[in-house]
């Protein structure tokens, strides 16, 4: 698909920058670069121009490459502009491009829309190409790269050519049912093969919560009784004061945030209200919250003063937990080996004690829950669902009666993995995938 509009951008980031990167795609990206750069240049080499204004004055000299159609990134003759990055450089660029006939601004993900229709990426590659613009851990941009690169669509499509070919052969068994020919053990080692593909499918659903901490982050809670030093451990986190500490009980009162990078991990740090009987008013919605935020997370740090230990009862989570001894500093060393209490770890905010190995436990955890690098997982809600969908149709072909209407099952479930990569009937999904782009991608 060639459109008959070229689109331009400022493909390159936030000016003023050092460099900046204009780009065109469509059948007008040849003129452009004729009438700007005074001429055409060799394809693909970055040729040293003078760049000129429709009236003849100088804009800037830069660097222009041209990548015909249909080995470009879009599929359709694109050039690049490579200018100073100043502010108005980049307009009067930008400006001279979109005054051309048949020259147009880009939409958000407009460039990366054409690749698509072109067939140069898949929807889950185009998905992973989201991510990888909007990655700001390494552990999202690992994920995101290998999927870019098209790991998790190779997956996806081995399935669906799988059950292309269990219907074949359950279709070709029903063509010839008369015939002697066809052994049943060949239906047998369909079934067998779809009994393993539900098995595989569901292990790679489970992997859905693995992606979501990579995207969204560890979700990590700190909780414990009034005043044990949670607010001060926060801070000491976030390497900020981002929470009030005083000395009196019932300082916190609202979950408190932050965002870290953990080890190219995002890790996120919620600070809550002193967990305690009969609170103020303001303080019962806090701890309201606090259980809330705890019933929802990854790992519980549970803080308890060892000075003045109280218990601060029970919280209902499927989270792990950690059990931890504050205001060491101020217990004598002793004491803390031949303690009657068993902490999972021992930490003073003010003298640093425990911090490090605790922030590796954390990252031990997260990573764990992470997974090995190379996992292929499922990177949208989308998908799960189209994945459920997919399984929910192969388990009733498994069992159902009758080789027509099991054929029948394996098509609809081949058809739900072709709509994850967008080899089927996905018009609907576009608007919504591409809006996820900023300009110029
Ligand atoms: N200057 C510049 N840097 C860039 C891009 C770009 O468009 N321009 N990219 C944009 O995202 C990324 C690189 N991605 C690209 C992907 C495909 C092709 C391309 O021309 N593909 C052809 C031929 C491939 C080949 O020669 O092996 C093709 O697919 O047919 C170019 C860039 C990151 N860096
Ligand atoms: N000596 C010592 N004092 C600490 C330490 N951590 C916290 N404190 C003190 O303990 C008091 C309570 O600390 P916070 O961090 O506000 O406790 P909190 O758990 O957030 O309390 P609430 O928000 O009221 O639930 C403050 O006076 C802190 O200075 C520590 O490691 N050593
Ligand atoms: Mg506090």
């Amino acid at each position: 698909m060639i459109s008959a509009q070229s689109i331009v951008a400022l493909s390159s980031g936030r000016l003023p920058a050092g460099i900046a990167v204009i780009r065109i795609s469509g059948p007008r990206s040849r003129f452009a670069i004729e009438t700007i750069a005074g001429g055409m240049v060799k394809d693909r080499v970055a040729t040293l121009r003078k760049f000129r204004a429709t009236e003849g004055s100088v804009i800037d000299n830069g660097l222009v490459l041209f990548f015909p159609g249909p080995g470009s990134f879009t599929g359709e003759d694109v050039a690049e502009f490579h200018v100073h990055g100043g502010r108005a450089v980049s307009m009067k660029m930008l400006e001279t491009i979109a005054g051309f006939d048949g020259v147009r601004h880009a939409e958000p993900g407009e460039f990366t829309r054409r690749a698509f229709l072109n067939g140069k990426l898949d929807l889950v590659e185009t998905e992973a190409l989201a991510d990888l613009v909007n990655a700001e851990t390494e552990a999202q941009r690992r994920f995101a790269v290998q999927n870019a690169e098209g790991a998790q669509s190779a997956l996806y499509s081995s399935w669906r050519r799988r059950l292309i070919h269990a219907r074949a052969m359950i279709e070709a068994e029903i063509d010839f049912a008369d015939e002697d020919d066809v052994p049943g053990s060949v239906s047998d080692a369909v079934w067998s093969d779809v009994r393993a593909m539900i098995g595989e499918i569901g292990h790679h659903i489970d992997g859905f919560h693995a992606a979501e901490i990579i995207r969204d982050g560890y979700e990590v809670v700190i909780l414990g009784a009034p005043n044990a030093g949670k607010s001060s451990l926060f801070n000491a986190l976030a390497r900020r004061e981002a929470a009030i500490v005083t000395d009196e009980p019932g300082t916190t009162r609202d979950l408190l945030e932050v965002v870290l990078d953990l080890k190219g991990m995002r890790v996120r740090i919620t600070d809550t209200a002193g967990l305690r009987a009969a609170p103020g008013k303001v303080e019962a919605i806090g701890i309201e919250k606090a259980r809330a935020k705890a019933r929802g997370a990854d790992l519980l740090l549970l803080l308890e003063d060892m000075v003045d230990p109280v218990d601060a009862g029970l919280v209902p989570s499927d989270a792990q937990i950690l059990k931890i001894g504050t205001k060491a500093d101020l217990v004598g060393g002793q004491q803390l080996a031949g303690g009657p209490k068993d902490y999972d770890a021992v930490i003073s905010t003010r003298d640093g004690t425990g911090l490090t190995d605790l922030l590796d436990d954390v990252a031990r955890r997260a990573a764990a829950e992470i997974g090995r690098a190379g996992d292929i997982l499922p990177s949208r809600l989308r998908h799960v669902e189209l994945l459920d969908e997919t399984k929910g149709f192969l388990t009733s072909a498994l069992s159902g009666h009758g080789q027509e209407l099991r054929a029948e099952e394996l098509r609809l479930a081949a058809d739900r993995l072709g709509r994850i990569v967008g080899a089927v009937d996905v018009e609907d999904l576009l608007d919504v995938i591409f809006s996820q782009f900023c300009i110029g991608k």
